[in-house]
């Protein structure tokens, strides 16, 4: 049987199924609480032209359920996005990439006109950084970049074994009160090797469904 927080992520992801419009290519995200999005989906597979995704993993489940899979490159901006979250702040800020997607992620929120953050309750907070904040690094800079992430007042720890779709490796930063997304995420940025941090305050969310309702 779902446990309570797996239904309540089920019942966000059901939920942002109404935003998908007819004739139209959906960006759809990665991690447990998408894959019901993706599950739902498939009612839509007669009526859409079809997805881009963010993952290996998105990609393998839209796939076997029978939905095409669309090169960024050739479809331009999407009218939406539907992706969760490991953290969510008041003003839609989250932290992403605790399933090491962050770069596509990213990449397909800054081409998508609504980004839809799907999420439960406990990913809900004042202030972000409770999360371990993940940034793909390229692997010959890692410990450069982890150094330069101490100096900024966080504790990277590597996440072994892992390696992004791109190749990459991820770094995690512990022990942040970010209390300035945008200027963290601009810093963390700046730091040659950085790939992408999973800050996303510059382009947050614009609409967030929270155990299956819109936050107000
Ligand atoms: O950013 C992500 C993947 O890179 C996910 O959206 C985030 O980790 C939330 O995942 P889940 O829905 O499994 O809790």
């Amino acid at each position: 049987m779902m446990d309570a927080r797996e239904a309540l992520k089920k019942q966000s992801a059901e939920r942002a199924l109404r935003y998908v419009e007819e004739g139209t290519v959906v960006g759809v995200g990665t991690g447990s609480t998408v894959k019901y999005f993706i599950e739902g989906l498939a009612d839509f597979r007669d009526r859409i032209e079809g997805a881009v995704s963010s993952s290996e993993q998105s990609t393998a489940l839209l796939k076997q359920i029978g939905i095409p899979v669309l090169d960024l490159n050739a479809t331009g901006t999407l009218p939406l996005y539907v992706d969760g979250a490991d953290e969510c702040d008041p003003h839609r800020r989250l932290i992403k990439g605790g399933g090491a997607a962050l770069t596509r992620e990213k990449i397909i929120a800054a081409c998508s006109q609504r980004f839809v953050c799907v999420i439960d309750g406990a990913k809900q907070v004042d202030i972000l950084g409770g999360f371990p904040l993940p940034v793909e690094v390229i692997p010959m800079a890692r410990s450069y970049v982890a150094r330069q992430l101490v100096a900024l007042g966080g504790q990277p720890v590597w996440r072994d074994g892992v390696t992004t779709d791109n190749g990459n490796a991820i770094l995690d930063v512990h022990n942040l009160r970010i209390v300035d997304p945008v200027a963290l995420e601009k810093a963390i940025n700046q730091i040659v090797g950085v790939v992408t941090v999973g800050l996303f305050a510059a382009r947050a969310a614009d609409v967030v469904i929270v155990d299956g309702k819109e936050r107000g």
